[in-house]
């Protein structure tokens, strides 16, 4: 259901994480609003996957709070993400070799079925009346992002950008309140790329999304918030049109200021 509330659904606030005597994130916050796209982006080892980790409950943060719907999450770790409404996708696929492309989806819509959709896949327990309305939508999901062809295929058999399609079907099939996307277009080129700008596009208008990514045409296609880290801080936020004319993101990136006006 579309959230009817302009407070945004998660925040996190004042996170410091530190590996041994490396501060990996210091003081760092953000927050997404329902319907809103914020990108989480800076250069090699500012942090990104951190901050996704501590978000996910993966990781505990030394100090902060990360909360959900103005409600913080004190311990929270990434299998209570769906039961929260939350549903993230990983750098890497992380689909079912063994299950169809289909049923891979269908695990996907887990929360929306009562005895999981594994019960339901594997026959055991009572759920034949859930599976064919699950079915139906986990084939609409795949649909949506041009993969209906695949639905019967197994997960290797298919080229890698139809196995990322499959991959964000699934984390959308049980329509989370909130998407997390780790580096989506990590080995992505053309066609994909388009589609994957299209599908995060559309999320915006359905969800709140979290986009961590290294490809900057994307974040500043589809976002419409971003936030910059570098060692750990965040050293801008705002607007695309804002960052990409920031002459703190350029000198993060290019490692030196870009010189405005030098003709030679
Ligand atoms: N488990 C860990 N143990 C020690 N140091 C770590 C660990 N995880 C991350 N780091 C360090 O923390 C810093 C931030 O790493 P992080 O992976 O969050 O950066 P990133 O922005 O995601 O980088 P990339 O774009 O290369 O994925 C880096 O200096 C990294 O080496």
């Amino acid at each position: 259901m579309r959230p009817t509330t302009p407070d945004p659904l998660l925040t996190a606030e004042g996170v410091t994480v530190r590996f041994g005597g490396l501060t990996a994130l210091n003081d760092v916050g953000l927050s997404v609003a329902p319907g809103s796209v914020v990108g989480l982006i800076g250069p090699n080892g500012a942090g990104k996957t951190t901050l996704f980790n501590v978000v996910s409950g993966v990781l505990r943060p030394q100090s902060g709070s990360v909360s959900w719907k103005g409600r913080r999450l004190r311990r929270h770790r990434p299998h209570h993400l769906a039961d929260l409404g939350i549903a993230r996708t990983l750098q890497g696929l992380n689909l079912f070799p063994g299950l169809s492309a289909l049923d891979n989806v269908m695990v996907g819509a887990d929360r929306l079925c009562r005895g999981g959709a594994f019960a339901m896949l594997t026959g055991l327990g009572r759920y034949h009346s859930d599976e064919r309305r699950l079915r139906e939508r986990a084939m609409a999901a795949l649909a949506e992002f041009g993969a209906a062809h695949a639905a019967r295929a197994m997960p290797g058999t298919l080229p890698f950008g139809v196995q990322k399609r499959v991959a964000l079907a699934r984390a959308v099939v049980a329509e989370p309140e909130l998407l997390l996307l780790d580096e989506p277009a990590g080995g992505l080129s053309g066609e994909d790329m388009a589609a994957l700008a299209a599908a995060v596009k559309s999320f915006g208008s359905r969800m709140g999304v979290l986009l961590v990514e290294h490809h900057m045409d994307l974040v500043m296609d589809v976002c419409d918030h971003i936030v910059v880290l570098d060692f750990g801080e965040v050293i801008a936020a705002g607007p695309p049109e804002r960052i990409r004319s920031d002459p703190a993101v350029a000198e993060a990136y290019l490692g030196e200021p870009e010189e405005a006006g030098t003709d030679g």
